[in-house]
């Protein structure tokens, strides 16, 4: 059991996924080919293998909106229901290929109407896509269960009319409603009709918050919203004190283990679970994380609040989820028992019943962690 996970052995893992934009995921190779069936000239290179590395080194900017830039070549390939039903089928057949077992994949439904589809049809042909990819994921021998969550972008006024597509198809695949997009100058109460409507519908939602701006962002997000998650949260460090780095003496009260002191809202955050879905790579690429050392999710996993881990954009970050667990393992010597422990916190954290989380906690994840640590030499 110590012997360090590899990468390798990490991919035959059961991992479960929440946070993964399905305009961030795809193949290059698909999207040359999308962009010469469409007639999409923009292209910075036709070459599939340059064109991920355009995609990586455009992320690595530092900065959120200039990240968010290179999504315009993604989506503009993406106007098509054949488009559509290939991008998605093939992003289930990715994350199953890499041993997830459980995903939640979400996009823009709005971003997708410049070929004259209808935002019922973006949606039912995502849907048709992610069934398809499972369907042939599973004859592949590597099963998996694929949600979407319908994403309202932030700077626009469609969240209404999104968060009501997602209570319409909830029962029809779609496990929830997200908001993204540059995050500074658009609050989330901005949505705030959206997510009271949610409610309403006890209908499930994340948002971004604590990425491209501080602790307003994810109170915000909580406290006028009623977020169920935190797409990515990682700000919510500026309202602790580690005092393992500072060495005081006594950390007092709101501690665990002595070694930090929590402020209200992050106190609020680790005593209600509320879950953070953390992605390392692309956090360090937005400039929400200096380095994968120094990244939040050390102390956050250490002060055990309900941390996940998760790709985001595996085309812009050129990662998988194993390697985005590999880099973790890598950085802070985790062990089975921790990258169990993350995949239990999603899985725990899914929009789904909760008898269907237990049973693929109980039925896959930890049956699937158990054989790999045991088989550790
Ligand atoms: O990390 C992110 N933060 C905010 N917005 C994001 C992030 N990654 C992708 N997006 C945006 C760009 C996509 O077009 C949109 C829907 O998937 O969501
Ligand atoms: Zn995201």
């Amino acid at each position: 059991m110590s012997q360090r996970p590899s990468l390798a052995d990490i991919r035959r893992a059961p991992k479960a996924l929440l946070h993964d934009h399905l305009d961030g995921g795809l193949r290059p190779r698909t999207i040359v080919e999308l962009a010469d069936a469409t007639g999409y000239t923009g292209l910075p290179t036709r070459d599939p293998d340059e064109l991920a590395a355009w995609f990586l080194a455009a992320s690595q900017s530092g900065a959120l909106n200039r990240y968010l830039e290179t999504f315009g070549h993604t989506v503009a390939v993406m106007q098509t229901r054949a488009s559509l039903v290939r991008v998605a089928t093939e992003c289930a057949e990715d994350l199953a290929a890499d041993g997830v077992v459980y995903a939640e994949v979400r996009y823009a439904p709005e971003l997708h109407l410049e070929g004259g589809l209808s935002l019922d049809e973006v949606i039912e042909a995502v849907q048709e896509g992610l069934t398809e990819g499972a369907q042939r994921a599973a004859r592949q021998g590597t099963p998996i269960r694929v949600g979407a969550l319908l994403t309202a972008m932030r700077h626009a006024a469609r969240s209404r009319e999104i968060a009501e597509l997602a209570v319409r198809y909830r029962d029809v695949g779609v496990a929830g409603f997200d908001i993204a997009g540059a995050e500074a100058g658009y609050p989330p109460t901005r949505h705030l009709d959206a997510f009271e409507y949610l409610r309403r519908e006890n209908a499930h939602f994340t948002i971004h918050a604590g990425e491209g701006f501080g602790l307003p962002s994810i109170w915000e997000a909580l406290q006028w919203c009623g977020a169920d998650r935190l797409g990515h949260g990682v700000r919510i460090v500026d309202d602790i004190e580690d005092l393992a780095e500072s060495a005081a003496p006594d950390a007092g009260p709101g501690t665990l283990s002595g070694t930090a002191k929590l402020g209200r809202l992050a106190g609020y955050v680790r005593d209600k679970r509320i879950p953070l879905e953390m992605c390392p790579t692309s956090n360090v690429h937005t400039g929400a994380a200096p380095s994968i050392e120094r990244h939040p999710i050390g102390l956050l996993r250490r002060l055990r609040f309900r941390v996940t881990v998760n790709t985001d954009n595996r085309l812009q970050s050129a990662t998988t989820l194993s390697e985005e667990f590999a880099k973790l393992v890598e950085v802070f010597d985790y062990g089975w028992d921790d990258l169990e422990w993350f995949n239990v916190n999603a899985m725990k954290s899914a929009f789904l019943p909760f008898d269907q989380r237990l049973s693929i906690i109980n039925g896959h994840i930890k049956p699937g962690f158990a054989r790999l640590a045991w088989a550790a030499p």
